[in-house]
């Protein structure tokens, strides 16, 4: 195990990340689309296996950490309805303290931007940035794999952030091979409720045989989201909001939901279709990222 001092110093990874004269340093915590989402199988212990495309886009919630002498960690803005224990922020910097028997501590901020249960991954990003920040903020240096492991311990989709690239993922979010995707403007819609994950794999409605593909002859055009007809039926507003989009081009749901999205030609198109989303509903413009910026704070 690393016997770590809080070596906030002499890191060329974090010059980027700067900190203000009160020592917090501000990092990014993108959100992920899955371009489709198959459900091949199920483990003895009840997780799915999965087959996905994971998108890397832009819209991203902020992490601000500051390193602490004392081994505390203060959530500083909790989320509404979130217990500062159960946030998956406090959760990674835990784990990580107690997995490198770290005497050092940290405070969060964290700015949410990715809408809550919206199946773009914000929660297990927030986690991913967390242990990827700390992971050169505490001096542990841990290897990318040794990283992935233990985010999977928070959530499904942790490793994919901290693999840091678009891929092709398989397993329950474990197994992962980077996958090369075009430069994507998207429409995207939040149908401003909250989907379940647990609840959605649960449902006995859902398939749970769909083929396995190779990502050699994957052919996106030919996938779907099996999570999406079980949302669909337990959120009747996802339903609405996928036909609304649909307008536009081919939609589909992201993850377990709620966000539907569309994949348009240019960003004024993306911007074009965002513009004329009725009242009740929320859109917003999200570009692809081949990249997440914490990609070099672990060493392959
Ligand atoms: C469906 C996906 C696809 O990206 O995304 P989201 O919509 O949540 O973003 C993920 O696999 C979700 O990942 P995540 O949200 O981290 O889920 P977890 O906390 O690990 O799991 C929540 C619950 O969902 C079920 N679960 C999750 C993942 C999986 N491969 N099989 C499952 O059966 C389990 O019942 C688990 O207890
Ligand atoms: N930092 C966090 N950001 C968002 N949600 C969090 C966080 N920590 C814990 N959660 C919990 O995880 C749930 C799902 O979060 P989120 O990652 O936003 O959705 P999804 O898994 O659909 O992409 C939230 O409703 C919340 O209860």
């Amino acid at each position: 195990m690393a016997s770590v001092t809080h070596s906030d110093s002499g890191s060329s990874a974090l010059d980027r990340f700067p900190a203000t004269s009160e020592g917090w340093r501000s990092f990014p915590a993108p959100a992920k689309l899955n371009l489709f989402l198959h459900v091949i199988g199920r483990r003895a212990d009840g997780y799915h296996l999965l087959q996905s495309v994971f998108q890397l886009v832009d819209l991203q919630d902020t992490i601000e950490l500051r390193v602490r002498g004392d081994n505390q960690i203060e959530h500083y803005n909790p989320l509404p309805g979130v217990d500062p224990e159960d946030d998956l922020t406090v959760r990674a910097a835990r784990l990580l303290q107690s997995h490198a028997n770290i005497t050092a501590g940290v405070d969060i901020r964290v700015t949410k931007r990715i809408p809550m249960g919206g199946g773009m991954g914000g929660g297990s990003s927030d986690a991913a940035t967390v242990l990827l920040a700390l992971n050169q903020l505490w001096g542990v240096n841990l290897s990318r794999q040794a990283l992935m492991t233990l985010g999977l311990k928070l959530g499904a989709d942790v490793p994919f952030f901290i693999f840091g690239r678009n891929a092709f993922v398989e397993g329950v979010g474990e197994i992962m091979t980077a996958h090369d995707t075009p430069e994507t403007w998207f429409a995207v819609l939040h149908p401003q409720v909250h989907v379940s994950t647990p609840a959605i794999f649960k449902d006995e409605r859902l398939t749970r045989d769909t083929p396995s593909i190779t990502m050699r002859d994957l052919n996106v055009a030919a996938t779907r989201n099996d999570l999406q007809p079980v949302a669909l039926s337990q959120q009747p507003r996802i339903a609405e909001s996928l036909k609304w989009l649909s307008q536009f081009g081919p939609a589909r749901m992201t993850g377990s939901g709620s966000c539907v999205f569309t994949i348009c030609a240019s960003q004024s198109e993306a911007d074009r279709v965002v513009s004329l989303v009725p009242e009740e509903m929320t859109g917003f413009v999200a570009r692809s990222l081949q990249k997440h910026e914490l990609s070099e704070f672990a060493e392959q």
